[in-house]
């Protein structure tokens, strides 16, 4: 018989060198919150930093509700997840928007070297309300109310210090989560297939995480860019496009995920032996985004996207799509350089990117008396 066994009290560390949530197991669930910091001064940034690194080593590991409770005052938590608070693999991330670094804290000159406002691209619309921000807190887990339960309890302890100013939902096929296998955006493509491996903690450090080789501010080493793209699918148009231009739109086969020409979804797409584009169109989004010249991970980022589902649009269609979410040592040759080399593919017919921003993931912490952000705040 099938067996349900699935451990809501699975937790993810908080602690490290990194923060969770960059190159921990993908997850069911993600909220992405972007918030305007109103704190005053940096005695109430670094206040807010330490409330928020509190609440994470609180809400990342089982916990029981004291019983206690008065009737005349608010109840001290939502009860969204009853008396037991199981994690359910939570993983709360914090970065910082370049707006950050401004006059308001005196951070100027801690400003990582890369960090930029996200630029419009082409294909871009941008609505100012779904973007930027001076921080971005990543919620993901396992199932939708754990994440609604962190976000909401961040929000209660911290409305003190700052103000939410876009929020997007995002989530992956359970299916995939489950089985381990790679998960199926809203077009129906396998998404994460040409990733690196998080197991390669030496390719890990050479395209996510900051080391002495990136030549940043000392307090950055162990953080990671994080660029976020909240773009919007005309699913409808797609779902009337015949299979073998989605196919030679992506590079790579639907049902397996292979690549144009071969069998398997993790087989070598041998471009060399494709130098006149044949087989994988040259304008296709895989080879423009990593064409293996000369080498493998041209792209120098990791991909941890999801998808979102909101209503309908006032044109009558659908509104859903991707929040696409890369982490890089390096803005520049990470992101920036690959969305540059995607301007202008076929697949933007589709697509129309509307909000997110670019922000930088605070090193991690100590498991005691430690908290985001103190290396930037001290040094
Ligand atoms: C509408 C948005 C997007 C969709 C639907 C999408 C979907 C896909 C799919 C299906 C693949 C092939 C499977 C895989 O290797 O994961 C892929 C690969 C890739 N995508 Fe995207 N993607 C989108 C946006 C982006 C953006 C904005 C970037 C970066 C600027 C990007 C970078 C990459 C990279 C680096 C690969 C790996 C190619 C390889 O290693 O062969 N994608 N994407």
């Amino acid at each position: 018989a099938a067996t349900c066994s699935h451990d809501y009290n699975q937790a993810v560390d908080y602690w490290g060198r990194h923060q969770a949530g960059v190159i921990t197991p993908d997850t069911k669930e993600a909220i992405f919150v972007a918030f305007n910091v109103t704190a005053r001064d940096k005695t109430q940034l670094q206040q807010l930093l330490q409330l928020i690194s509190q609440r994470i080593a609180f809400l990342t590991r089982p916990q029981t509700l004291s019983a206690d409770k008065t009737d005349q005052l608010p109840p001290p938590e939502s009860g969204l997840l009853g008396h037991n608070l199981a994690p359910d693999s939570l993983t709360i991330t914090v970065a910082v928007g370049a707006s950050l670094f401004d006059q308001r804290f005196g951070l100027a000159q801690q400003k990582p070297k890369k960090l930029i406002p996200m630029p419009r691209f082409p294909n871009d619309r941008l609505e100012k309300s779904w973007c930027g921000g001076d921080l971005s807190i990543q919620f993901c887990a396992n199932s939708r109310e754990s994440v609604i339960y962190a976000l909401r309890d961040i929000i209660h302890h911290c409305n003190r210090y700052m103000v939410p100013l876009w929020k997007m939902d995002g989530f992956l096929p359970a299916r995939d989560i489950d089985h381990h296998s790679t998960a199926i955006n809203l077009f129906g493509f396998k998404d994460g297939t040409g990733n690196a491996a998080i197991t390669d903690s030496k390719l890990m450090d050479e395209l996510v995480w900051v080391t002495a080789n990136n030549h940043e501010p000392a307090w950055c080493l162990g953080g990671s860019y994080q660029a976020i793209r909240l773009i919007r699918f005309n699913v409808e148009f797609w779902d009337r496009t015949p299979l073998e231009d989605q196919e030679n739109d992506f590079g790579r086969y639907k049902s397996s995920g292979a690549p144009i020409g071969m069998k398997h979804e993790m087989d070598d797409p041998q471009m060399k032996r494709d130098p006149h584009g044949d087989r994988i169109l040259f304008d296709s989004h895989m080879r423009r985004a990593e064409p293996r010249i000369p080498e493998r991970h041209v792209a120098k980022l990791r991909r941890r996207s999801f998808s979102y589902s909101l209503g309908v649009l006032p044109s009558g269609q659908l509104d859903m799509g991707l929040i696409f979410v890369a982490y890089q040592n390096d803005l520049k040759k990470g992101f920036i350089d690959t969305q540059n080399r995607l301007n202008g593919e076929p697949l933007e017919r589709y697509i129309k990117p509307f909000g997110g921003g670019f922000y930088f993931v605070l090193p991690g912490m100590a498991r005691d008396n430690d908290y985001l952000g103190k290396q930037l705040l001290e040094s």
